[in-house]
Protein backbone atom coordinates (compact mmCIF):
# COMPACT_ATOMS: atom_id res chain seq x y z
CA UNK A 1 0.00 0.00 0.00
CA UNK A 2 1.24 3.73 -0.59
CA UNK A 3 0.33 6.21 1.95
CA UNK A 4 -1.87 7.39 -0.03
CA UNK A 5 -4.37 4.99 0.86
CA UNK A 6 -4.31 5.10 4.91
CA UNK A 7 -7.04 6.29 6.46
CA UNK A 8 -6.56 6.84 9.77
CA UNK A 9 -8.67 8.60 13.05
CA UNK A 10 -7.70 10.83 15.47
CA UNK A 11 -6.59 8.37 17.79
CA UNK A 12 -4.35 6.27 15.00
CA UNK A 13 -3.15 9.33 14.23
CA UNK A 14 -1.78 10.08 17.83
CA UNK A 15 -0.95 6.45 18.43
CA UNK A 16 1.51 6.78 15.20
CA UNK A 17 2.89 10.70 15.99
CA UNK A 18 3.37 8.89 19.40
CA UNK A 19 5.49 6.25 18.08
CA UNK A 20 7.80 8.53 16.04
CA UNK A 21 8.57 10.69 18.96
CA UNK A 22 9.37 7.88 21.02
CA UNK A 23 11.64 7.00 18.70
CA UNK A 24 13.65 10.14 19.01
CA UNK A 25 11.76 12.70 16.83
CA UNK A 26 12.03 16.46 18.48
CA UNK A 27 8.34 17.10 18.65
CA UNK A 28 9.71 20.90 17.60
CA UNK A 29 11.99 19.45 14.52
CA UNK A 30 8.68 17.33 13.35
CA UNK A 31 6.65 21.05 13.48
CA UNK A 32 9.43 22.67 11.88
CA UNK A 33 9.36 20.27 9.14
CA UNK A 34 5.88 20.12 9.22
CA UNK A 35 5.63 23.82 8.70
CA UNK A 36 8.32 24.22 6.39
CA UNK A 37 6.51 21.14 4.09
CA UNK A 38 3.36 23.56 4.10
CA UNK A 39 4.91 26.71 3.23
CA UNK A 40 6.88 25.42 0.44
CA UNK A 41 3.41 24.12 -1.04
CA UNK A 42 1.39 27.73 -0.26
CA UNK A 43 4.81 29.09 -2.55
CA UNK A 44 3.05 27.32 -5.68
CA UNK A 45 -0.54 29.28 -4.57
CA UNK A 46 0.48 32.72 -3.28
CA UNK A 47 2.51 34.90 -4.67
CA UNK A 48 4.85 36.57 -2.43
CA UNK A 49 2.61 40.27 -3.37
CA UNK A 50 -0.20 38.79 -1.13
CA UNK A 51 -1.43 39.24 2.33
CA UNK A 52 -1.84 36.27 3.86
CA UNK A 53 -4.35 35.69 7.51
CA UNK A 54 -2.85 32.87 9.99
CA UNK A 55 -4.93 31.82 12.14
CA UNK A 56 -3.76 30.13 14.96
CA UNK A 57 -5.15 27.85 17.68
CA UNK A 58 -3.90 27.06 21.11
CA UNK A 59 -2.20 23.54 19.90
CA UNK A 60 -0.14 22.08 17.70
CA UNK A 61 -2.09 22.71 14.68
CA UNK A 62 -1.68 26.63 15.47
CA UNK A 63 1.88 25.86 16.17
CA UNK A 64 1.94 24.49 12.64
CA UNK A 65 0.37 27.56 11.74
CA UNK A 66 3.17 30.28 13.63
CA UNK A 67 5.75 28.07 11.82
CA UNK A 68 4.30 29.14 8.36
CA UNK A 69 3.81 32.72 9.04
CA UNK A 70 7.00 32.94 10.14
CA UNK A 71 8.71 31.74 6.90
CA UNK A 72 6.00 33.44 4.68
CA UNK A 73 7.30 36.89 6.56
CA UNK A 74 11.29 36.17 5.74
CA UNK A 75 10.29 35.22 2.30
CA UNK A 76 8.88 38.82 1.95
CA UNK A 77 5.05 38.10 2.23
CA UNK A 78 2.61 40.27 4.43
CA UNK A 79 1.44 38.40 7.19
CA UNK A 80 -0.92 39.17 10.09
CA UNK A 81 -2.08 36.72 12.90
CA UNK A 82 -5.06 36.29 14.89
CA UNK A 83 -4.50 34.31 18.04
CA UNK A 84 -7.24 34.60 20.59
CA UNK A 85 -6.08 32.13 22.96
CA UNK A 86 -4.69 32.69 26.44
CA UNK A 87 -3.69 29.37 27.26
CA UNK A 88 -1.36 27.72 24.55
CA UNK A 89 0.81 24.65 24.66
CA UNK A 90 4.23 25.30 25.21
CA UNK A 91 5.73 24.88 21.91
CA UNK A 92 2.98 26.76 19.93
CA UNK A 93 3.83 29.71 22.88
CA UNK A 94 7.42 29.65 21.87
CA UNK A 95 6.85 30.26 18.16
CA UNK A 96 4.34 33.16 18.92
CA UNK A 97 6.72 34.77 21.30
CA UNK A 98 9.37 34.48 18.45
CA UNK A 99 6.48 36.02 15.65
CA UNK A 100 5.88 38.98 17.95
CA UNK A 101 9.76 39.28 18.58
CA UNK A 102 9.51 40.18 14.68
CA UNK A 103 6.98 42.64 15.32
CA UNK A 104 4.29 40.82 12.78
CA UNK A 105 1.41 41.84 13.71
CA UNK A 106 -0.95 39.94 15.94
CA UNK A 107 -4.44 40.74 16.85
CA UNK A 108 -7.36 38.65 19.20
CA UNK A 109 -9.96 40.47 18.27
CA UNK A 110 -11.87 39.78 14.73
CA UNK A 111 -13.33 43.49 14.30
CA UNK A 112 -9.26 44.44 14.31
CA UNK A 113 -8.82 42.65 11.54
CA UNK A 114 -7.29 43.71 8.23
CA UNK A 115 -7.97 42.80 4.74
CA UNK A 116 -5.91 39.83 3.94
CA UNK A 117 -5.69 37.86 0.10
CA UNK A 118 -5.76 34.48 1.46
CA UNK A 119 -6.41 32.67 5.50
CA UNK A 120 -4.34 29.94 6.96
CA UNK A 121 -6.55 28.01 8.97
CA UNK A 122 -4.34 26.46 11.66
CA UNK A 123 -7.19 26.72 14.50
CA UNK A 124 -7.52 23.39 15.07
CA UNK A 125 -6.44 19.91 13.78
CA UNK A 126 -7.09 16.18 15.10
CA UNK A 127 -6.86 17.82 18.62
CA UNK A 128 -10.12 19.06 18.06
CA UNK A 129 -12.43 17.29 21.02
CA UNK A 130 -15.41 19.36 21.66
CA UNK A 131 -18.04 22.00 19.70
CA UNK A 132 -16.62 24.93 19.26
CA UNK A 133 -18.50 27.71 20.68
CA UNK A 134 -18.08 31.41 22.21
CA UNK A 135 -15.42 33.75 20.64
CA UNK A 136 -14.30 30.95 18.83
CA UNK A 137 -17.23 29.91 16.61
CA UNK A 138 -17.84 33.69 15.99
CA UNK A 139 -14.65 34.10 14.59
CA UNK A 140 -15.36 30.91 12.39
CA UNK A 141 -18.15 32.27 11.06
CA UNK A 142 -16.93 35.40 10.37
CA UNK A 143 -14.02 33.86 8.62
CA UNK A 144 -16.06 32.20 6.40
CA UNK A 145 -18.18 35.28 5.43
CA UNK A 146 -15.26 37.21 4.14
CA UNK A 147 -14.43 36.16 0.91
CA UNK A 148 -10.76 35.17 0.78
CA UNK A 149 -9.94 31.55 -0.11
CA UNK A 150 -9.46 29.74 3.60
CA UNK A 151 -6.25 27.06 3.20
CA UNK A 152 -6.73 24.42 6.68
CA UNK A 153 -4.17 22.94 7.78
CA UNK A 154 -4.60 19.33 8.20
CA UNK A 155 -9.06 19.00 8.46
CA UNK A 156 -10.60 22.27 8.16
CA UNK A 157 -11.24 23.71 11.78
CA UNK A 158 -14.64 22.65 13.39
CA UNK A 159 -14.93 19.14 11.68
CA UNK A 160 -14.62 15.75 13.53
CA UNK A 161 -11.32 14.10 12.70
CA UNK A 162 -13.24 10.70 12.69
CA UNK A 163 -16.67 11.47 11.39
CA UNK A 164 -16.66 14.64 9.33
CA UNK A 165 -19.68 16.04 11.77
CA UNK A 166 -19.70 20.19 12.25
CA UNK A 167 -18.58 20.19 15.78
CA UNK A 168 -20.65 23.39 16.53
CA UNK A 169 -19.17 25.19 12.94
CA UNK A 170 -16.41 24.67 10.60
CA UNK A 171 -14.29 26.50 8.44
CA UNK A 172 -15.24 25.82 5.11
CA UNK A 173 -11.98 25.57 3.36
CA UNK A 174 -10.52 26.09 -0.44
CA UNK A 175 -7.74 23.75 0.11
CA UNK A 176 -7.38 21.34 3.07
CA UNK A 177 -3.45 20.44 3.53
CA UNK A 178 -3.62 16.78 4.84
CA UNK A 179 -0.91 16.69 7.20
CA UNK A 180 0.77 13.01 6.84
CA UNK A 181 -2.32 10.59 6.82
CA UNK A 182 -5.57 10.48 5.40
CA UNK A 183 -7.54 11.92 8.45
CA UNK A 184 -11.00 9.77 8.12
CA UNK A 185 -12.97 12.57 8.68
CA UNK A 186 -11.64 14.19 5.47
CA UNK A 187 -13.67 10.67 3.38
CA UNK A 188 -16.93 11.33 4.71
CA UNK A 189 -19.54 12.89 2.91
CA UNK A 190 -20.81 15.31 5.54
CA UNK A 191 -17.39 16.79 5.22
CA UNK A 192 -17.75 17.73 1.66
CA UNK A 193 -18.99 21.08 2.06
CA UNK A 194 -16.20 21.65 3.79
CA UNK A 195 -13.09 20.36 2.53
CA UNK A 196 -12.62 22.06 -0.64
CA UNK A 197 -9.57 20.62 -2.70
CA UNK A 198 -7.58 17.95 -0.41
CA UNK A 199 -3.73 16.85 -0.70
CA UNK A 200 -1.75 14.86 1.35
CA UNK A 201 1.47 16.48 2.79
CA UNK A 202 3.68 13.78 3.60
CA UNK A 203 6.51 14.00 6.18
CA UNK A 204 7.88 10.64 6.00
CA UNK A 205 6.03 9.28 8.54
CA UNK A 206 7.57 5.35 8.46
CA UNK A 207 5.24 2.40 7.10
CA UNK A 208 6.82 0.58 10.35
CA UNK A 209 4.95 3.19 12.55
CA UNK A 210 1.68 2.92 10.32
CA UNK A 211 1.97 -0.42 9.90
CA UNK A 212 2.65 -0.97 14.06
CA UNK A 213 -0.76 1.15 14.35
CA UNK A 214 -2.91 -0.24 11.87
CA UNK A 215 -2.17 -3.59 10.83
CA UNK A 216 -4.34 -4.86 13.79
CA UNK A 217 -7.32 -3.16 13.09
CA UNK A 218 -9.65 -3.51 9.88
CA UNK A 219 -7.96 -1.38 7.42
CA UNK A 220 -9.68 1.91 5.83
CA UNK A 221 -8.59 2.63 2.83
CA UNK A 222 -8.57 5.46 -0.03
CA UNK A 223 -9.47 3.79 -3.63
CA UNK A 224 -6.76 5.38 -5.56
CA UNK A 225 -5.79 4.79 -9.53
CA UNK A 226 -2.87 2.98 -8.65
CA UNK A 227 -4.86 0.32 -6.48
CA UNK A 228 -7.62 0.09 -8.94
CA UNK A 229 -5.19 -0.34 -12.05
CA UNK A 230 -3.60 -2.93 -10.11
CA UNK A 231 -6.66 -4.83 -10.92
CA UNK A 232 -8.24 -3.45 -14.00
CA UNK A 233 -8.39 -4.60 -16.85
CA UNK A 234 -8.65 -8.25 -15.59
CA UNK A 235 -6.05 -10.55 -17.40
CA UNK A 236 -7.10 -11.88 -20.53
CA UNK A 237 -4.96 -14.56 -21.26
CA UNK A 238 -4.18 -15.06 -25.02
CA UNK A 239 -5.77 -18.27 -25.32
CA UNK A 240 -8.71 -18.10 -23.90
CA UNK A 241 -12.40 -18.42 -24.82
CA UNK A 242 -15.78 -16.73 -24.26
CA UNK A 243 -17.08 -19.26 -21.55
CA UNK A 244 -13.35 -18.45 -19.58
CA UNK A 245 -13.95 -15.39 -19.48
CA UNK A 246 -17.23 -15.64 -17.44
CA UNK A 247 -20.72 -15.94 -17.96
CA UNK A 248 -23.05 -13.19 -15.68
CA UNK A 249 -26.87 -13.57 -15.41
CA UNK A 250 -28.54 -10.27 -15.12
CA UNK A 251 -32.44 -10.35 -13.76
CA UNK A 252 -33.85 -7.58 -14.36
CA UNK A 253 -36.44 -4.76 -15.82
CA UNK A 254 -40.01 -4.71 -16.11
CA UNK A 255 -42.61 -2.80 -18.84
CA UNK A 256 -42.58 0.10 -16.58
CA UNK A 257 -38.35 0.56 -16.19
CA UNK A 258 -37.06 -1.52 -19.14
CA UNK A 259 -33.99 0.66 -19.62
CA UNK A 260 -32.87 -0.41 -16.59
CA UNK A 261 -32.09 -3.67 -18.04
CA UNK A 262 -30.58 -2.07 -21.25
CA UNK A 263 -28.01 -0.06 -19.09
CA UNK A 264 -27.48 -2.71 -16.77
CA UNK A 265 -26.52 -4.77 -19.74
CA UNK A 266 -24.40 -2.11 -21.39
CA UNK A 267 -22.28 -1.63 -18.04
CA UNK A 268 -22.18 -5.47 -18.27
CA UNK A 269 -20.80 -5.28 -21.92
CA UNK A 270 -17.45 -3.02 -20.82
CA UNK A 271 -16.32 -5.19 -17.96
CA UNK A 272 -15.22 -7.39 -21.04
CA UNK A 273 -17.64 -10.36 -19.34
CA UNK A 274 -17.09 -13.31 -22.19
CA UNK A 275 -20.95 -14.67 -21.96
CA UNK A 276 -23.70 -12.35 -20.54
CA UNK A 277 -27.67 -13.45 -19.68
CA UNK A 278 -30.36 -10.91 -19.31
CA UNK A 279 -33.52 -12.44 -17.73
CA UNK A 280 -36.41 -10.10 -18.33
CA UNK A 281 -39.94 -10.47 -18.64
CA UNK A 282 -40.95 -11.46 -22.28
CA UNK A 283 -42.15 -8.51 -23.51
CA UNK A 284 -38.94 -6.66 -23.04
CA UNK A 285 -37.11 -9.53 -25.17
CA UNK A 286 -37.19 -7.78 -28.31
CA UNK A 287 -36.10 -4.64 -27.02
CA UNK A 288 -33.22 -6.08 -24.98
CA UNK A 289 -31.76 -7.83 -28.35
CA UNK A 290 -31.96 -5.32 -30.75
CA UNK A 291 -29.57 -3.17 -27.75
CA UNK A 292 -27.46 -6.43 -26.75
CA UNK A 293 -27.46 -8.88 -29.73
CA UNK A 294 -24.24 -10.42 -28.14
CA UNK A 295 -26.55 -11.05 -24.85
CA UNK A 296 -28.80 -14.38 -24.62
CA UNK A 297 -32.26 -12.29 -23.71
CA UNK A 298 -34.24 -14.96 -22.11
CA UNK A 299 -37.52 -13.95 -22.01
CA UNK A 300 -39.87 -14.90 -18.63
CA UNK A 301 -43.47 -14.78 -17.99
CA UNK A 302 -44.73 -11.58 -16.40
CA UNK A 303 -47.68 -10.58 -14.24
CA UNK A 304 -50.24 -8.21 -14.85
CA UNK A 305 -48.06 -5.11 -14.60
CA UNK A 306 -45.26 -6.87 -16.99
CA UNK A 307 -42.87 -8.01 -14.06
CA UNK A 308 -41.23 -11.02 -13.93
CA UNK A 309 -43.46 -13.44 -12.97
CA UNK A 310 -41.60 -16.43 -11.82
CA UNK A 311 -38.17 -17.30 -13.35
CA UNK A 312 -38.16 -20.21 -15.95
CA UNK A 313 -35.45 -22.36 -13.50
CA UNK A 314 -34.76 -25.86 -14.90
CA UNK A 315 -36.69 -28.49 -13.19
CA UNK A 316 -39.92 -25.75 -13.39
CA UNK A 317 -42.79 -27.02 -14.96
CA UNK A 318 -43.75 -24.20 -17.69
CA UNK A 319 -44.19 -24.90 -21.17
CA UNK A 320 -44.58 -21.28 -22.13
CA UNK A 321 -40.96 -20.75 -22.20
CA UNK A 322 -38.03 -21.30 -24.88
CA UNK A 323 -35.08 -21.10 -22.21
CA UNK A 324 -34.89 -22.97 -18.43
CA UNK A 325 -32.84 -21.19 -15.96
CA UNK A 326 -29.69 -23.50 -14.13
CA UNK A 327 -29.13 -20.67 -11.95
CA UNK A 328 -25.91 -22.93 -11.22
CA UNK A 329 -24.41 -22.51 -14.30
CA UNK A 330 -23.65 -19.08 -14.01
CA UNK A 331 -20.39 -17.41 -12.67
CA UNK A 332 -21.93 -14.37 -11.04
CA UNK A 333 -25.94 -13.52 -11.15
CA UNK A 334 -26.76 -9.82 -10.78
CA UNK A 335 -30.52 -8.54 -10.27
CA UNK A 336 -32.73 -5.69 -9.30
CA UNK A 337 -32.75 -3.11 -11.51
CA UNK A 338 -36.03 -2.10 -12.66
CA UNK A 339 -37.17 -4.92 -11.15
CA UNK A 340 -40.10 -3.63 -9.51
CA UNK A 341 -41.07 -4.46 -5.90
CA UNK A 342 -44.93 -6.42 -7.68
CA UNK A 343 -43.63 -9.63 -7.31
CA UNK A 344 -40.88 -10.58 -4.38
CA UNK A 345 -40.99 -14.57 -4.83
CA UNK A 346 -37.73 -14.50 -7.18
CA UNK A 347 -35.81 -13.16 -4.32
CA UNK A 348 -35.27 -16.00 -2.24
CA UNK A 349 -35.04 -18.32 -4.96
CA UNK A 350 -32.16 -16.57 -6.81
CA UNK A 351 -30.41 -16.34 -2.92
CA UNK A 352 -30.30 -20.14 -3.50
CA UNK A 353 -27.77 -19.57 -6.11
CA UNK A 354 -24.40 -21.05 -5.53
CA UNK A 355 -22.61 -18.24 -6.98
CA UNK A 356 -21.82 -14.46 -6.42
CA UNK A 357 -24.39 -12.33 -6.02
CA UNK A 358 -24.85 -8.81 -6.32
CA UNK A 359 -28.74 -7.68 -5.29
CA UNK A 360 -29.37 -3.77 -6.07
CA UNK A 361 -32.14 -1.46 -6.52
CA UNK A 362 -35.64 -3.13 -5.69
CA UNK A 363 -33.55 -6.44 -5.12
CA UNK A 364 -32.49 -5.02 -2.13
CA UNK A 365 -36.16 -3.08 -1.41
CA UNK A 366 -37.65 -6.55 -1.99
CA UNK A 367 -34.53 -7.71 1.07
CA UNK A 368 -35.78 -5.28 3.42
CA UNK A 369 -39.40 -6.41 3.14
CA UNK A 370 -38.22 -9.68 3.75
CA UNK A 371 -35.56 -9.49 6.51
CA UNK A 372 -31.90 -8.86 5.11
CA UNK A 373 -30.38 -10.46 7.26
CA UNK A 374 -31.10 -14.74 7.72
CA UNK A 375 -31.84 -14.62 3.83
CA UNK A 376 -28.36 -13.32 3.14
CA UNK A 377 -26.28 -14.90 6.25
CA UNK A 378 -27.21 -18.51 4.97
CA UNK A 379 -25.68 -17.81 1.75
CA UNK A 380 -22.62 -20.11 1.01
CA UNK A 381 -20.77 -17.85 -1.88
CA UNK A 382 -19.90 -13.84 -1.59
CA UNK A 383 -22.92 -11.89 -1.69
CA UNK A 384 -22.61 -7.47 -2.82
CA UNK A 385 -25.31 -5.50 -1.74
CA UNK A 386 -24.97 -1.65 -3.38
CA UNK A 387 -27.65 0.19 -1.55
CA UNK A 388 -28.10 3.63 -1.85
CA UNK A 389 -29.14 6.41 0.83
CA UNK A 390 -32.62 5.18 0.89
CA UNK A 391 -31.85 1.38 0.32
CA UNK A 392 -30.01 1.21 3.02
CA UNK A 393 -32.00 3.19 5.88
CA UNK A 394 -34.57 0.42 4.72
CA UNK A 395 -32.21 -2.34 5.03
CA UNK A 396 -30.82 -1.27 7.87
CA UNK A 397 -33.29 1.25 9.77
CA UNK A 398 -31.43 0.14 13.12
CA UNK A 399 -27.90 2.00 11.98
CA UNK A 400 -26.85 4.93 12.36
CA UNK A 401 -25.66 6.54 9.20
CA UNK A 402 -23.86 9.69 10.43
CA UNK A 403 -20.47 8.05 10.27
CA UNK A 404 -20.58 6.10 6.71
CA UNK A 405 -17.82 4.38 7.47
CA UNK A 406 -18.95 2.59 10.68
CA UNK A 407 -22.77 2.53 9.32
CA UNK A 408 -21.14 0.22 6.40
CA UNK A 409 -18.98 -1.72 8.51
CA UNK A 410 -21.87 -2.67 10.99
CA UNK A 411 -23.75 -3.76 7.98
CA UNK A 412 -21.82 -5.82 6.60
CA UNK A 413 -21.10 -7.70 9.45
CA UNK A 414 -24.59 -8.16 10.19
CA UNK A 415 -25.33 -9.24 7.05
CA UNK A 416 -22.01 -11.46 5.97
CA UNK A 417 -22.39 -9.48 2.46
CA UNK A 418 -19.75 -6.84 0.80
CA UNK A 419 -21.81 -3.55 1.37
CA UNK A 420 -21.53 -1.12 -1.25
CA UNK A 421 -22.81 1.97 0.13
CA UNK A 422 -23.41 4.68 -2.81
CA UNK A 423 -23.01 8.49 -2.46
CA UNK A 424 -20.48 11.30 -3.29
CA UNK A 425 -18.00 9.42 -1.46
CA UNK A 426 -18.92 5.66 -1.79
CA UNK A 427 -18.03 3.22 1.10
CA UNK A 428 -17.58 -0.59 0.82
CA UNK A 429 -16.86 -3.02 3.36
CA UNK A 430 -15.90 -6.33 4.08
CA UNK A 431 -18.07 -8.44 6.67
CA UNK A 432 -14.84 -8.62 8.39
CA UNK A 433 -14.53 -4.64 8.67
CA UNK A 434 -12.53 -3.67 6.15
CA UNK A 435 -13.52 -0.57 4.59
CA UNK A 436 -12.50 1.08 1.11
CA UNK A 437 -13.77 4.89 0.47
CA UNK A 438 -14.03 6.17 -2.71
CA UNK A 439 -12.45 9.62 -2.57
CA UNK A 440 -13.26 11.19 -5.56
CA UNK A 441 -16.51 11.59 -7.96
CA UNK A 442 -18.69 13.78 -10.00
CA UNK A 443 -21.84 14.91 -9.05
CA UNK A 444 -22.83 14.34 -12.51
CA UNK A 445 -23.61 10.80 -11.14
CA UNK A 446 -26.46 11.55 -9.46
CA UNK A 447 -29.20 10.74 -12.16
CA UNK A 448 -31.26 7.93 -12.42
CA UNK A 449 -29.64 5.06 -14.63
CA UNK A 450 -25.92 5.73 -12.68
CA UNK A 451 -26.63 2.42 -10.51
CA UNK A 452 -27.80 0.36 -12.81
CA UNK A 453 -24.47 0.95 -14.65
CA UNK A 454 -22.54 0.10 -11.98
CA UNK A 455 -24.71 -3.01 -10.94
CA UNK A 456 -23.67 -4.34 -14.85
CA UNK A 457 -20.22 -3.50 -14.48
CA UNK A 458 -19.65 -4.87 -11.21
CA UNK A 459 -21.61 -8.04 -12.23
CA UNK A 460 -19.50 -8.13 -15.28
CA UNK A 461 -16.29 -8.29 -13.28
CA UNK A 462 -17.32 -10.57 -10.68
CA UNK A 463 -17.91 -13.56 -12.99
CA UNK A 464 -14.82 -13.27 -14.69
CA UNK A 465 -13.73 -14.45 -11.46
CA UNK A 466 -10.66 -12.34 -10.39
CA UNK A 467 -7.28 -13.89 -9.60
CA UNK A 468 -7.56 -15.66 -5.92
CA UNK A 469 -5.39 -12.58 -4.81
CA UNK A 470 -8.16 -10.32 -5.66
CA UNK A 471 -10.92 -10.16 -2.96
CA UNK A 472 -14.23 -9.69 -3.27
CA UNK A 473 -14.14 -6.16 -2.18
CA UNK A 474 -11.05 -5.04 -4.14
CA UNK A 475 -13.01 -5.94 -7.33
CA UNK A 476 -15.94 -4.05 -5.88
CA UNK A 477 -13.79 -1.06 -4.81
CA UNK A 478 -11.94 -1.20 -8.61
CA UNK A 479 -15.55 -1.06 -10.33
CA UNK A 480 -16.38 1.54 -8.31
CA UNK A 481 -13.13 3.73 -9.31
CA UNK A 482 -14.18 2.75 -12.77
CA UNK A 483 -17.64 3.33 -13.17
CA UNK A 484 -16.92 7.31 -11.02
CA UNK A 485 -13.98 8.03 -13.23
CA UNK A 486 -15.91 7.42 -16.22
CA UNK A 487 -18.65 10.01 -14.76
CA UNK A 488 -16.00 12.35 -14.59
CA UNK A 489 -14.54 12.00 -17.73
CA UNK A 490 -17.73 12.46 -19.34
CA UNK A 491 -18.26 15.18 -17.22
CA UNK A 492 -15.34 17.17 -18.10
CA UNK A 493 -16.08 16.49 -21.99
CA UNK A 494 -20.23 17.45 -22.18
CA UNK A 495 -20.29 19.48 -18.78
CA UNK A 496 -21.89 17.79 -15.25
CA UNK A 497 -25.74 17.91 -16.93
CA UNK A 498 -24.16 15.77 -20.04
CA UNK A 499 -23.65 12.33 -18.13
CA UNK A 500 -26.76 11.00 -18.48
CA UNK A 501 -26.45 6.99 -17.38
CA UNK A 502 -26.31 5.66 -21.41
CA UNK A 503 -23.49 8.50 -21.90
CA UNK A 504 -21.80 6.99 -19.20
CA UNK A 505 -21.28 3.48 -20.41
CA UNK A 506 -19.82 4.99 -23.38
CA UNK A 507 -17.24 6.78 -21.44
CA UNK A 508 -16.46 3.40 -19.25
CA UNK A 509 -13.62 1.99 -21.69
CA UNK A 510 -11.77 5.14 -22.25
CA UNK A 511 -11.28 5.62 -18.40
CA UNK A 512 -8.66 2.32 -19.12
CA UNK A 513 -7.19 3.74 -22.03
CA UNK A 514 -5.35 6.29 -19.76
N1 LIG B 1 1.46 15.85 17.37
C1 LIG B 1 2.49 16.34 16.65
O1 LIG B 1 3.65 16.37 17.01
C2 LIG B 1 2.23 16.92 15.36
C3 LIG B 1 1.00 17.49 15.17
N2 LIG B 1 0.76 18.15 14.05
C4 LIG B 1 -0.22 19.21 14.08
O2 LIG B 1 -0.82 19.30 15.35
C5 LIG B 1 -2.22 19.03 15.27
C6 LIG B 1 -2.64 18.27 16.48
O3 LIG B 1 -2.20 19.06 17.53
P1 LIG B 1 -2.92 19.07 18.95
O4 LIG B 1 -2.21 20.04 19.78
O5 LIG B 1 -3.04 17.68 19.43
O6 LIG B 1 -4.39 19.54 18.70
P2 LIG B 1 -4.96 20.81 17.93
O7 LIG B 1 -3.89 21.72 17.49
O8 LIG B 1 -5.88 20.26 16.95
O9 LIG B 1 -5.78 21.65 19.04
C7 LIG B 1 -6.21 21.08 20.16
C8 LIG B 1 -6.12 22.17 21.20
O10 LIG B 1 -7.33 22.89 21.14
C9 LIG B 1 -8.04 22.70 22.35
N3 LIG B 1 -9.43 22.46 21.98
C10 LIG B 1 -9.96 21.30 21.52
N4 LIG B 1 -11.25 21.47 21.24
C11 LIG B 1 -11.55 22.78 21.51
C12 LIG B 1 -12.71 23.57 21.40
N5 LIG B 1 -13.87 23.05 20.94
N6 LIG B 1 -12.68 24.87 21.76
C13 LIG B 1 -11.51 25.39 22.22
N7 LIG B 1 -10.34 24.70 22.35
C14 LIG B 1 -10.38 23.40 21.98
C15 LIG B 1 -7.38 21.50 23.00
O11 LIG B 1 -7.46 21.63 24.39
C16 LIG B 1 -5.95 21.59 22.52
O12 LIG B 1 -5.19 22.49 23.28
C17 LIG B 1 -2.39 18.31 14.00
O13 LIG B 1 -3.66 18.49 13.47
C18 LIG B 1 -1.32 18.93 13.13
O14 LIG B 1 -1.76 20.16 12.63
C19 LIG B 1 1.91 18.31 13.13
O15 LIG B 1 1.52 18.66 11.90
C20 LIG B 1 2.70 17.03 13.04
C21 LIG B 1 3.28 16.79 14.34
K1 LIG C 1 -7.05 23.41 10.83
Amino acid sequence: MTKEQFVVTAAQMRDIETRIFTAGMPVAALMEKVGGLIFQRLQTIISPDKCVGILAGPGHNGGDALVVARELYFHGYKVWIYQPFSKLKELTSQHFQYIQSLEIPCYQEINELPNCDFLIDGLFGFGLEREITDFIAAAINHFNQRNQPIISIDIPSGLHTDTGEVLGTAIQASYTFCLGLWKQGLLQEQALPYVGKTELIDFHIPLTDIHAVLDNVPQIKRITKITALSTLPLPRPLITHKYKQGHLLLICGSRRYAGGAILTGLGARASGVGMLSIAVPESLKMLLVSHLPEALIIGCPETEKGAIANLPLVGCVSDSVTHLIDLNSFTTIACGPGLTTDNISIIPEIIECECPLILDADALNILAQLGTIPLLKSRKSGTVITPHTGEFKRLFPHIDYTNRVKAVQTAAHESGAVVLLKGARTAISHPQGGVWINPESTPALARGGSGDVLTGLLGGLLAQIPPPELTMEDVVASATWWHSQAGILAAQARTELGVDAFTLTQYLLSVLKG
